[in-house]
């Protein structure tokens, strides 16, 4: 398969009346990998996301799938796929006829329905009506319908929302395999743990601006580090977090003691004679970050 587009937004605004929902974004989204689109509820998503699908005319700027606006692509729908809302599909189709449905719209034979509900995991219930699907099985719908076109690019809203752990890890592995084969792919959360296992990059948004955009990696680095220690004395510890402006805090049966690494606790209770029994890294904590960034708390 070709290299799928990059997904950008240069400046990209929208208001509801007084409500700025997006309020000047700038970035681009890269081929061959995942990017988690991520923000707290609210933050501007969902609004960023239709524009770019052409669903939402912007107050300012503009959303760009390749060299163009999505709605001037001969094909859209073979060009990306995108599932926005798992909830609206008329209750009374059937699975299959709901994708049936969308086959002509998007130039596609009806057998790659039939095809692709079995790839979701749907083929037993094709025929059942999707009012009374669960949450988990909506989503599987919207994803097979997103793929209809066998699309380069694939954006995905909020997509393990109401999947069961089993379908978390399809997902993840289908969307790695997308990427891999180097399509563009696009999926927005509001948690960061979610996609934490899934994503290669990042744009974090809040209050409908960019706080942040790297890839994972570097995401993690703003991680400061902390480390476990046990000690008979944990009150030198104690002492020597405070001597060093580390703050340490009680955990298990020990400290946790943050922005240092084990080595530099390692070091300063060495040289200040102080015994320890455990001295393990934790890494630091990717959601404190995301927090940290949105503005957010636990
Ligand atoms: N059609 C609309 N009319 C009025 N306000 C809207 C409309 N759509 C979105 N908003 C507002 O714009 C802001 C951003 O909403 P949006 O749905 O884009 O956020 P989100 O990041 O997708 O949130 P969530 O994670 O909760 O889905 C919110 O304040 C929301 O209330």
């Amino acid at each position: 398969m070709a290299a799928g587009p990059t997904l950008s937004v240069e400046g990209l605004a929208k208001s509801f009346g007084s409500v700025r929902a997006v309020d000047g974004l700038t970035f681009t989204i890269r081929s061959g990998a995942v990017t988690g689109f991520l923000g707290p509820n609210g933050a501007g998503k969902t609004t960023t996301l239709r524009m770019l699908l052409g669903l939402t005319r912007p107050t300012a700027g503009r959303a760009l799938v390749g060299d163009r606006p999505y709605v001037e692509h001969e094909r859209p729908a073979r060009v990306v796929g995108a599932a926005l809302e798992a909830s609206s599909f008329h209750p009374g189709r059937t699975g299959l006829g709901h994708l049936e449905v969308f086959a002509p719209q998007v130039g596609v034979a009806r057998q790659r329905c039939r095809e692709l509900i079995e790839f979701v995991g749907l083929g037993a219930a094709a025929d059942r009506r999707v009012g009374g699907y669960s949450m988990g099985m909506r989503q599987r719908l919207a994803l097979a319908t997103a793929l209809l076109g066998d699309p380069p690019a694939i954006v995905l809203d909020e997509p393990a929302n109401g999947l069961d752990p089993e379908g978390i890890v399809w997902l993840r592995r289908l969307l790695r395999r997308f990427a891999d084969e180097g399509r563009t792919v696009l999926v927005s959360s509001h948690v960061l743990a979610e996609v934490q296992h899934t994503v290669d990059d990042v744009v974090i948004i809040a209050q409908g601006r960019l706080v942040h955009a790297s890839s994972l990696e570097d995401l993690a680095h703003l991680a400061a580090p902390e480390t476990y220690v046990e000690s008979p004395d944990l009150g030198g510890v104690s002492r020597l977090c405070e001597e060093r402006g580390w703050p340490a805090r009680p955990a298990d049966r020990g400290l946790l003691v943050g922005t240092a690494t084990a080595a530099e606790v390692g070091a300063a209770a060495y040289r200040a004679g102080i015994e320890l029994h455990q001295l393990a890294s934790r890494g630091g904590d990717l959601e404190d970050v995301f927090l940290r960034l949105t503005g957010g708390t636990r």
